[in-house]
């Protein structure tokens, strides 16, 4: 229970509660931060988002054990003078505020800038001039594409750890074209970072960077048509689960052979929270937080979600399960991909004594058993009467 037994950090300190300033709460990410929070520290959070559908169950009742420790402030961080206020009255702020779909980054360039870096210099700047901490949440799309992708296909170089594994301190940033807008959000994370960096450098701000590879599970994005537009295209796990709940093929973008690695969202909370909890660890550091186990090409995915997702629901798979796309088609022109994504871990390791635990299975199993008891029964319904909606 909250607050009953003192907690200590990872050097037998006593941490002290702090009030928190969680800019992006009521997302993905924002949401499982908060819930954890709340169940099993004293800390306060100050969640500021647009929306907070996400964590409505931790805002009401009033009677639940942590009212009174988690406030919801409704406001667009681009336009709201109450931000500084709330940074100035909190000991950390986290920033998760972003548009960080895939879909959006060709088709909506400007937004994706403007989100990412432009929206996130007040965040950086308030911290500074009030000697705040900030924990900023960055991509590992930082990395663009790897050194090998650039060697011949039958090149036994591309086998060597040395051209694919991403480390915080050594791997360059490897981008296409201006062209190939996909990279506009990468490209504008990547300049903030540098910032926050150079603040940290010049003016002493006190900062930790987390580059999340891949994070999935419950409350990702959205099942489109049924908690957001029927025309959007939200990233790879809720695209996935959307065809199944559906009983659609999967849509391959350009045949499923760009890999990721995939962590479960409760695995990596566990690493922000030891961020969060110990400062003198954290403070000035780049952070991979991934699970180097998991990788599998996105065909891969494609075929143990669709088991997952018989073994969840009882249904047998159809008979195509998927299907081939290009990414034209998919994504429209400017999109491009990251080739491969394994992080290296020695860093997190060090500072944090931090690993993730839990398989691709076993996450696709229990996020695809959320999945569909969240969203079967609305789908039936929507797939019944089409015309009505
Ligand atoms: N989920 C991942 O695997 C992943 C991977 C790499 C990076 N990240 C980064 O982590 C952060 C959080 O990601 P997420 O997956 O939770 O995304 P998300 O879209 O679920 O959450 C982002 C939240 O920020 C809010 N927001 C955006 N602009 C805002 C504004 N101007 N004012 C107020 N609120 C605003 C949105 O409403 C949303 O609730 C992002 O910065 C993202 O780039 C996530
Ligand atoms: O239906 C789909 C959706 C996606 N894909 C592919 O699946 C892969 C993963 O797609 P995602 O939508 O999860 O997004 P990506 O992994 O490319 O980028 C993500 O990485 C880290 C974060 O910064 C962002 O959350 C997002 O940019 C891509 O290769 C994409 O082309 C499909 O093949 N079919």
């Amino acid at each position: 229970m909250a607050g009953t037994t003192a907690r200590v950090d990872l050097d037998g300190n006593t941490i002290s509660p702090m009030t928190i300033c969680m800019i992006g709460a009521g997302g993905f990410i924002g949401s499982h931060l908060c819930e954890k929070l709340m169940s099993e520290t004293p800390h306060t959070v100050l969640a500021v988002d647009v929306y907070n559908d996400k964590i409505k169950h931790l805002l009401e009742p009033d009677s639940l054990p942590w009212s009174g420790r988690i406030q919801f402030h409704r406001l667009n961080i681009k336009n709201d003078s109450r931000l500084e206020g709330l940074i100035k009255c909190s000991d950390l702020t986290i920033n998760l505020a972003a548009i960080c779909t895939p879909a959006d980054y060709n088709t909506r360039p400007l937004d994706t800038i403007y989100s990412n870096f432009i929206d996130a210099l007040p965040v950086v700047k308030y911290c500074s001039e009030n000697s705040k901490r900030l924990i900023h949440f960055s991509t590992c799309e930082v990395y663009g594409k790897t050194i090998g992708s650039y060697l011949p296909k039958d090149s036994p170089l591309r086998q060597d750890p040395a051209y694919y594994i991403l480390k915080e301190d050594t791997s360059p940033c490897i981008f296409g074209s201006v062209e190939k807008q996909r990279w506009s959000y990468a490209c504008a994370k990547q300049l903030i970072e540098r910032l926050i960096y150079a603040e940290g450098a010049e003016n002493g701000l006190e900062f930790t960077i987390v580059r999340p590879f891949n994070w999935i599970g419950p409350r990702m994005d959205f099942i489109p048509g049924i908690d957001g537009p029927s025309e959007g295209v939200p990233r790879v796990l809720a695209c996935f689960s959307n065809n199944l709940l559906r009983r659609e093929p999967l849509k391959l973008v350009d045949g499923g052979e760009s890999q990721r690695t995939f962590i479960y969202i409760k695995d990596a909370i566990e690493a922000v929270f030891l961020m969060i909890e110990n400062p003198a660890r954290a403070s000035g550091h780049i952070f991979n937080v991934g699970n180097p186990n998991n990788e599998v090409t996105v065909r891969q995915l494609a075929e143990m979600m669709t088991q997952v997702y018989s073994k969840v629901s009882g249904e047998d798979a159809i008979e195509s399960p998927t299907i081939d796309v290009s990414s034209k088609e998919f994504y429209g022109e400017g999109y491009d991909d990251s080739d491969k994504r394994i992080p290296d871990m020695t860093i997190i390791n060090k500072q944090l004594g931090w690993n993730p635990k839990t398989s691709l299975w076993d996450l696709l199993e229990s996020t695809l058993t959320y999945q569909h008891r969240t969203y079967a029964e609305a789908i039936k319904q929507a797939i019944a009467k089409p015309s009505a909606n």
